[in-house]
């Protein structure tokens, strides 16, 4: 448990000034000692996600019982128990232990092998601590797992609030804490002014949530358990949200569907016996044992298994980790990705090329101010985290200021700053020159104003015409792949209050800085694999059209005419929406909302869709689209919102994990044509057979081997290698499809059993009650061969005549038959009531089963030509 004392979160709940809510946490600004913080560690335990914990191994058990499909054989089980039935009991019992055991080890070895990589992109929160109690305090990452109650956190944006915090300063700290209270607009925290103030929710931020702008400091008031998330969580009052994606709608679609069906042969069966047959209820056990017979009972395993065992070998193999599997399935039917530019196409780290004035004339000035800007935006934040633009601003000036030698900028002092966010797209620092306050000049500051040229000269005092020019500047820079900022500045009188966005007004323009961001060097082999891919890119930036069609140029990408994102604030009707992002593949200046917007029109549009983003700017789309990717440099919040990480800086990973989904998917649907064709042929045939026979077609024990047979043969389907020829469009489980395919071969399957049915006549001279064994010993050989060549004929792609070393499925193929032939002349034939046949009856079957073979790839081969 790690409550923290109960002291504490009444001073940090209620007022208090911060150093009084500090001692009451035992705890002091300049942070906790090390040798106490671990000593807390100990005390309060570890500040687990609510969430993420690790599922013990019998918890996954657990849930793997409450799959529908083996809900549904725990209840033949159970009917099948009072009936006495106990053979039927006991194959029951094993199907439902193996598929939960290997589903659950499936899950926990898929999990395993990410573990390691997990580390290497695990999120870590920023604290302040010192070695000794004498040592001064230093900033450093720990575990957010280390985190314990008194603990000071640093806050910056892109950040997930690790724990539960009493903010103790803040600069422009703005968070979003739509997991917690499901508000989707970022909310403003501060830290309370000196008297303490009533309203604390503004002073506390909360586990779960995650910083937008801005930056803060703040001590943690709980952790693990006692954090307010996890309380909620307890209650219940909060769900994680899962969103309907591709998964849910085919895999699980197709599995209730399934479920229905099934839970209508039972009936379906004991009324066509009393009606024909005038039966009673001792035909229940043979309609429960049809009813197993039917049920894909392997597909939960199946499916856990393709999935598991693809994320497994992507770890390994690509470092990609996959956080939830099903993602890995909607990954192979993913049909438009959209990708962020800045950081992700290319290597967000930018140099500056240029810095011209109004008329296009080098003026290192311009530099100059926009460094002054992000110095001083740098300095006056809470937690000083360079952004990669001011970053590279200030490498620049230190380098011409060490040319020039010019310091008159260096004499600036900063007084405020309005930092640039989500949706602002400029930043402002106010600054001064220091002095005596008797001159005039000490009460004057300064405005700086840098940002997208749009924005800058929106706020600037021109004419329309020379507005027109300057962007028209701007746009010829940033068609030659420049990210543009303007810089501009105003003298104002100095202001006592806090400086508001409404002072950016009347700005005098001074110039453009021109930086160039290098492309990272596997984005153009990682897009052109996509499109060969059948996927379709599209860009969405919160640059300059100009940049982005350039970058897309650069990338071998055609960016047809580039939408900024105005024109979609000016759409009102989805429809329109809808159009214009399926015909676009540039989308300039988007804020947060837009590109959500975007992937929301694209999926209602019929796409499966995936986001590539690693920054704050894009945690809407990650969360909005079916599946969210993020590479490994993004930012904490971004990791934490996709289903996908790319662990390396190799963006082509991206491509084999593409494949990966297809191929899992292509087992997946491979398992399903299969199984539900053979079985939906066998009960046809069983119903037929047992209407016009003097007993039952198969035992209830006979109908479970075989199928215990056939779940076994067709674990194999999970690992198989399919074509890779399959893997060149994304991979969809088609409900429909799949169902007029299982009708066709269903029917196939039903007429070669009905066939043998005809050969058992001929070669077993009665068919009367004693020739009763024989016929099961017969149909039971039939039904394991057929299904072992509908195994061969009906995966997916690969052909018989396939060279190399026979992979699982000619293993599992070889063995069903062997078994097939064996099983009745074996021992356990008469145990399981099946007689030895004349050698007359293998050489029709022969005959049978070759006829079924020429019709099965004839079928094959028309179904594959369909569209
Ligand atoms: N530190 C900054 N100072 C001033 N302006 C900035 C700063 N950072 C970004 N901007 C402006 O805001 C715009 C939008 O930034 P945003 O972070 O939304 O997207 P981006 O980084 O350009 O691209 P992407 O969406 O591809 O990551 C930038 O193009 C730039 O003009
Ligand atoms: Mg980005």
């Amino acid at each position: 448990m790690a409550w923290a004392p109960e002291a504490s979160r009444t001073a940090a709940g209620g007022g208090g000034t911060n150093l009084e809510v500090l001692r009451a946490l035992e705890s002091g600004p300049r942070g906790l000692v090390e040798a106490e913080a671990e000593e807390r560690l100990l005390r309060h335990g570890e500040n687990v996600f609510p969430g993420r914990r690790p599922e013990p191994l019998p918890l996954r058990f657990a849930r793997s019982l409450r799959d529908p499909f083996t809900a549904v054989l725990v209840c033949l089980g159970l009917v099948s128990a009072v009936l006495a039935s106990w053979a039927t009991t006991c194959v029951i019992v094993v199907l439902v232990v193996v598929s939960c055991v290997l589903r659950a080890t499936g899950e926990h070895r898929a999990d395993r092998s990410a573990a390691g990589l997990r580390e290497l992109v695990a999120t870590t929160a920023t604290v302040r601590r010192r070695a000794t109690e004498t040592s001064p305090p230093t900033a450093r990452e720990v575990p957010v797992d280390q985190l314990v109650p008194g603990d000071l956190v640093l806050l910056s944006p892109g950040d997930l609030v690790p724990a539960d915090l009493r903010l103790l300063r803040t600069t422009g700290l703005t968070v979003h804490e739509a997991a917690l209270t499901g508000e989707s607009a970022p909310v403003d925290k501060s830290a309370p002014a000196a008297e303490g103030a009533p309203d604390d929710r503004r002073h506390l931020c909360f586990q779960g949530s995650s910083v937008v702008s801005g930056s803060g400091s703040g001590v943690v008031v709980a952790t693990g358990r006692g954090t307010l998330l996890s309380g909620a969580l307890a209650g219940s009052s909060l769900r994680t949200h899962t969103p309907r994606g591709p998964f849910d709608r085919s895999v699980n679609g197709i599995a209730w569907t399934l479920i229905r069906f099934m839970l209508l042969t039972a009936p379906l069966v004991l009324v066509a016996s009393a009606l024909l047959r005038g039966r009673g209820l001792e035909t229940l056990p043979f309609a429960v044992a049809v009813a197993v017979g039917l049920t894909p009972e392997m597909l939960p395993v199946i499916v856990t298994s393709a999935l598991a065992r693809g994320a497994a070998l992507l770890a390994r193999d690509s470092e990609v980790i996959v956080r939830r599997l099903p993602a890995l399935h909607d990954l192979g039917a993913v049909d438009v990705l959209c990708v962020d530019k800045t950081g992700t196409l290319t290597q967000d780290r930018p140099v500056v090329e240029c810095s011209v004035d109004a008329d296009g004339e080098p003026d290192p000035a311009v530099l100059r101010w926009a460094a002054v800007n992000a110095l001083w935006t740098l300095h006056l934040a809470e937690v000083p985290v360079p952004d990669a633009l001011d970053e590279a601003l200030l490498d620049a000036d230190e380098e011409a200021g060490a040319a020039a030698c010019t310091g008159a900028f260096d004499d600036y002092d900063g007084v405020a700053s309005l930092p640039c966010g989500p949706g602002r797209r400029i930043s402002t620092a106010v600054v001064r020159l220091p002095g005596d306050s008797r001159f005039a000049l000490a009460n004057t500051h300064t405005l700086v104003v840098k940002g997208a040229p749009e924005d800058v000269l929106d706020r600037c005092a021109l004419d329309d015409t020379e507005r027109e020019q300057l962007a028209g500047r701007a746009a010829a820079l940033a068609a030659d792949g420049l990210r543009v900022l303007a810089v501009a500045v105003a003298e104002r009188p100095a202001c006592s209050g806090p400086y508001t966005h409404a002072v950016e007004r009347g700005l005098a323009f001074t110039g453009f800085v021109g930086l160039r961001d290098a492309l990272a060097p596997t984005a153009a082999e990682a897009i052109a694999e996509l499109a060969r891919g059948g996927v379709a890119v599209k860009l969405l930036t919160g640059d300059h059209p100009g940049t982005a069609a350039r970058v897309c140029r650069e990338l071998g990408g055609d960016p047809g005419v580039p939408v900024t994102a105005d024109r979609i604030d000016a759409l009102t009707d989805e429809e329109e929406l809808k159009q214009l992002a399926a015909g676009t593949t540039v989308f300039a200046r988007c804020t947060p909302e837009h590109k959500a917007r975007i992937v929301q029109a694209l999926r209602s549009g019929g796409h499966t869709v995936g986001f590539l983003g690693d920054g704050v700017n894009d945690l809407a789309a990650l969360h909005a689209a079916d599946v969210g990717i993020c590479p490994r440099d993004g930012v904490d919040v971004a990791r934490e919102a996709a289903d996908v990480v790319l662990a390396s800086k190799d963006l082509t990973a991206l491509d084999r994990a593409i494949v990966a989904g297809r191929r899992s998917t292509s087992n997946i649907a491979a398992y399903l044509r299969i199984t539900l064709s053979s079985n939906v042929g066998n009960v046809v045939a069983m119903l037929v057979a047992g209407l016009m026979l003097p007993f039952l077609p198969m035992l209830p024990a006979q109908v479970l081997v075989q199928n215990l047979c056939f779940d076994a043969a067709q674990l194999a389907l999970a690992f198989d290698r399919p074509d890779p020829v399959a893997h060149n469009r994304p991979v969809v489980l088609r409900p429909r499809a799949l169902l007029r395919f299982v009708t066709g071969f269903g029917l196939l399957n039903a007429a070669a059993d009905l066939a043998t049915f005809g050969v058992l006549l001929l070669a077993v001279h009665s068919l009367g009650e004693d020739g009763q064994e024989a016929f099961h010993a017969g149909w039971f050989t039939e039904n394991l061969l057929t299904q072992a060549m509908v195994m061969l004929l009906l995966r997916s792609g690969r052909q018989l005549a396939e060279g190399g070393t026979p992979g699982p499925i000619r293993w599992a193929t070889a063995g069903l038959a062997v078994v097939g032939l064996l099983l009745p002349l074996s021992p356990m034939g008469p145990l399981l009531g099946m007689a030895v046949l004349p050698a007359m009856y293998y050489a029709l079957l022969a005959v049978v089963l070759a006829l079924y073979a020429v019709g099965l790839a004839a079928a094959r081969a028309r179904f594959d030509r369909a569209p």
